[in-house]
């Protein structure tokens, strides 16, 4: 299996990485199933990182129908410490504006309907959660958007991300209940990714690129498709550079992420105990604390 230290996964709009150099693609196979596409290999600042496309490069997949568990797991068989996700959010505060750039540092779940965790058929863990983002990555990250001083682009160092379930946008109320509690930005897909990725011990932080103000701004139309789209393709070349940016940082200097360790305590089973077809399973994971 070729190795990554680094991963993207790049989400609507974001379906390839241009600057990638010695491209090889990879069908990589999982306890989990397969992944949302092939995970493409490449040379971005002279380190080799994992490109995916959350919903494959054809946008073929609904939120709720992501194998989040194998992009992740995948992700760990090709070596992957740190992974950068790049997705399309809707504001829900006034001064974070289309275009602009968010890095969450916290998380709201409303989804419904998706398998958040590896464990389970005999294993237990409970990962802390509480900082949910890895503050080392998102320091890197956002210290490369400041660097790059984008025209048009406002960096908002911290906030909120709501997961809902879609695929249906909020509705009015909804928007407005999200922004009673204080949340910066909506999407569908990153906090199902953070869980795992701690869980994998991945160090995962989010680039979250505002492309419109959801329903609830009364000078704004609500959300389409359209909109979302025509928006992240004029964030896409941004987002790039930023990616690129933070990738040069982190292989100039990787931080210590308290992700990288996450396990250590949350295994609450006895693994000399558990059942072998699931430390099989999960071997990759748990094989440092067998
Ligand atoms: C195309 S608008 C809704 C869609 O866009 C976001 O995707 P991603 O997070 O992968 O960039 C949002 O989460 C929805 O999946
Ligand atoms: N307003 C919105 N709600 C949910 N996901 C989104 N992705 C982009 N804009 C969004």
């Amino acid at each position: 299996m070729p190795q990554a230290s680094i991963g993207i996964i790049g989400g609507s709009g974001l379906y390839k990485m241009d600057a990638l150099k010695d491209i090889e693609e990879v069908q990589v196979q999982t306890p989990f199933g397969s992944p949302s596409d092939a995970l493409i290999l490449g040379t971005l600042e002279g380190t080799r990182v994992a490109f995916l496309a959350r919903h494959g490069r054809n946008h073929a997949l609904l939120p709720s129908e992501l194998p989040f568990r194998a992009n992740i797991y995948a992700m760990k068989q090709l070596g992957v410490e740190y992974l950068i996700s790049a997705s399309a959010v809707g504001s829900l505060k006034a001064e974070a504006k289309p275009l602009d750039m968010v890095v969450p540092d916290q998380f709201i779940d409303r989804t419904k309907n998706r398998i958040s965790t590896f464990f389970g058929e005999g294993i237990v863990a409970h990962i802390t959660f509480g900082d949910p983002i890895c503050q080392n990555l998102a320091a890197v990250l956002t210290d490369a958007i400041a660097s790059l001083n984008l025209p048009e682009v406002t960096l908002h160092r911290s906030g909120t991300y709501v997961c809902m379930e879609g695929p249906a946008f909020s509705t009015k109320a909804e928007s407005n209940l999200y922004r009673s509690w204080g949340a910066t930005v909506i999407g569908m897909t990153n906090l199902p990714e953070a869980k795992l990725a701690r869980e994998a011990e991945i160090a995962y932080a989010t680039l979250a690129l505002v492309t419109d103000y959801d329903c609830w701004h009364p000078d704004h139309d609500s959300v389409t498709v359209e909109m979302v789209i025509g928006n992240l393709l004029r964030n896409a070349v941004n987002a790039q550079k930023v990616i690129q940016e933070t990738v040069r940082r982190l292989s100039e200097n990787p931080p210590p992420s308290e992700a990288h360790s996450a396990l250590k305590y949350a295994i609450l089973t006895q693994l000399d105990k558990a059942p072998a077809a699931t430390k099989e399973k999960l071997g990759l994971l748990l094989q440092k604390y067998f």
